[in-house]
């Protein structure tokens, strides 16, 4: 398998001397092309600040973490904003849909500034027939559910074909219904729309739906298992064991 993503010692530490937070502490592993990696661990573990870090939102005190051969700790300003738009996607909790464009010109948007895809507008059918949402192209968000503007977030996510999604706690604003649904277009995305995808989450319904998942305690990896050839159920108990021992704080979704 090749490594997409490798983070390498990273720390990150907020704040003076007298009043530090070390949030995330010599923290190294891999991420393969093609898996679907959870992030897991109490509140405060680390989990955004990791996120942000590997995102470029954030920046690491320490530590090297590189996409394929490039080391994205090293990238200024222009270079950054240029990287995420090449390479990364982005779902959020609340969507951040932008509420005076349908939902096709936000999922159209970022191909469209940027000007380098010429048939964006078959594009976006295609990746919405994938996801169950080309009835609403349209409407805008405020005429749509919960789920479905999460479902155009992860279209508006696709759509540049980024080498990874990055997925902070996306199922947390849906009821079971539309997270259950999201979670198979996370499945789909993945195995046939060849996504690498990295998902934070409290939530152990959705990480049960994941390759593998790794937990934060304290700002260290703490554990990590593979879901390999089992089912999602028996993956469910198997991360309910390790949330138990961690102390329990999670959803059971
Ligand atoms: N901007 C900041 N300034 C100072 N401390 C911060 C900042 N952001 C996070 N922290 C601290 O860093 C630690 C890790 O926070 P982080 O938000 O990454 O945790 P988390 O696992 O995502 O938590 P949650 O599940 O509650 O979102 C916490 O102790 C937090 O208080």
């Amino acid at each position: 398998m090749e490594a997409l993503l490798k983070i390498s010692n990273v720390e990150k530490y907020y704040g003076s001397k007298a009043y530090m937070t070390k949030a995330l502490d010599n923290v190294s592993f891999q991420v393969e092309k093609g898996e679907f990696l959870g992030i897991m661990g109490a509140s405060g573990s680390g989990k955004t600040t990791l996120l942000n870090c590997i995102s470029t939102i954030d920046s690491v005190t320490a530590g090297h973490i590189h996409l394929r051969d490039r080391d994205i700790t090293e990238l200024r300003d222009r270079e950054l904003a240029r990287f995420r738009m090449e390479n990364l996607g982005f779902v959020f909790q609340d969507f951040n849909l932008l509420d005076t464009l349908t939902i096709e010109e936000n999922i159209a948007l970022a191909p469209l500034v940027s000007g380098k895809e010429e048939d964006v507008g078959s594009h976006v059918k295609e990746i919405a027939k994938r996801l169950g949402i080309e009835d609403i192209l349209k409407k805008f968000p405020y005429e749509v559910s919960g789920g479905q503007k999460q479902r155009c977030a992860c279209a508006r996510a696709l759509i540049g074909r980024p080498s990874l999604v990055l997925a902070d706690e996306p199922t947390g604003a849906l009821d079971s219904k539309a997270a259950g649904m999201l979670l198979e277009s996370f499945t789909d995305m993945n195995r046939n729309m060849d996504a690498t995808i990295l998902m934070v989450t409290h939530d152990l319904f959705s990480a049960s739906y994941c390759s593998r998942i790794l937990f934060l305690q304290d700002g260290k990896i703490f554990n990590e298992i593979w879901r390999g050839g089992r089912t999602r159920k028996e993956f469910f108990g198997e991360i309910m064991d390790v949330v138990t021992f961690l102390g329990g704080e999670a959803d059971a979704g």
